[in-house]
């Protein structure tokens, strides 16, 4: 059955999903991977659409997949389905320019953070809505941080009590995204940055174990343990 999404939503969010998950080996564009059987970005837009503010969701699939892409969303929620880009920059911007009028919030988050819950989405929302123009959920750092040289000689001991892990989603008031994209240079890895060189305060809200980035195969084989046993 298709979720129907909350047409008096405020919350727009794109899905950048075209990476090829080089760092996950060989195979199928990561977000087509398998987790407990289904598809990493099934998984992801399932639970997108289960949290109740989200008006529109925009998948940037791997461009030579946007019907798969299209087909295999159909049952899981009313999607809109892009070509994405060489870059993850390129493939926000792609989703970006199809949200539709009325969203005046855009998420954007990682179809790799596949478990991410709901509530995680409410909560980035949440805090755009209270009035801050760009949202990120974080981690604190939990090992040690040295600096080191090409030489792997260890520089120094960085003050991990200032650092953050980012996770996605990203939340920004739409303007504040839009005009990031469209000053953006060179790519960066996230689109906290680009509104940062903007000179846009960046808030920070607590993160979720669960919104683990699924990169290398020990993090697909923990994020199916968490399936598995619904820890
Ligand atoms: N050209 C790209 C590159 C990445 N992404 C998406 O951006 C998210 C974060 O990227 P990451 O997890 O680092 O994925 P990959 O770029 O696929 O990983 P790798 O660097 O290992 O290839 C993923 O959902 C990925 O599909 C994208 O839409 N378009
Ligand atoms: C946006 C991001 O998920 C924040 O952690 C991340 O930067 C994107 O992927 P990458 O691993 O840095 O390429």
């Amino acid at each position: 059955m298709t979720a129907q999404l909350n047409p008096r939503g405020d919350v727009a969010v794109l899905v950048p999903a075209a990476g090829a998950g080089v760092r996950l080996g060989p195979g199928r564009p990561k977000a087509l991977r398998l987790l407990g059987g289904e598809p990493l970005l099934v998984h992801a837009v399932r639970r997108l659409a289960a949290a109740a503010s989200v008006h529109t969701i925009v998948v940037a699939a791997p461009a030579a997949d946007v019907d798969d892409v299209r087909e295999l969303l159909a049952p899981v929620a009313p999607v809109t389905v892009v070509p994405g880009g060489a870059e993850r920059q390129a493939s926000v911007a792609a989703a970006l320019a199809v949200v539709p009028p009325g969203p005046d919030i855009v998420l954007v988050h990682d179809a790799a953070r596949a478990l991410t819950p709901p509530g995680l989405v409410e909560s980035v929302a949440g805090a755009v809505r209270a009035g801050h123009d760009a949202v990120i959920p974080v981690l604190p750092v939990v090992d040690t941080i040295k600096e080191v040289d090409a030489a792997e000689r260890v520089l120094g001991t960085v003050d991990r009590c200032a650092l953050r892990a980012v996770q996605t989603p990203q939340g920004f008031r739409r303007a504040v995204l839009a005009a990031a994209h469209a000053a953006a240079g060179d790519p960066l890895t996230d689109d906290a940055g680009l509104v940062e060189k903007q000179g846009v305060p960046v808030f920070c809200v607590p993160g979720s174990d669960h919104a683990l980035k699924i990169t290398r195969p020990f993090d697909l084989a923990l994020a199916e343990h968490l399936l598995a046993t619904g820890a």
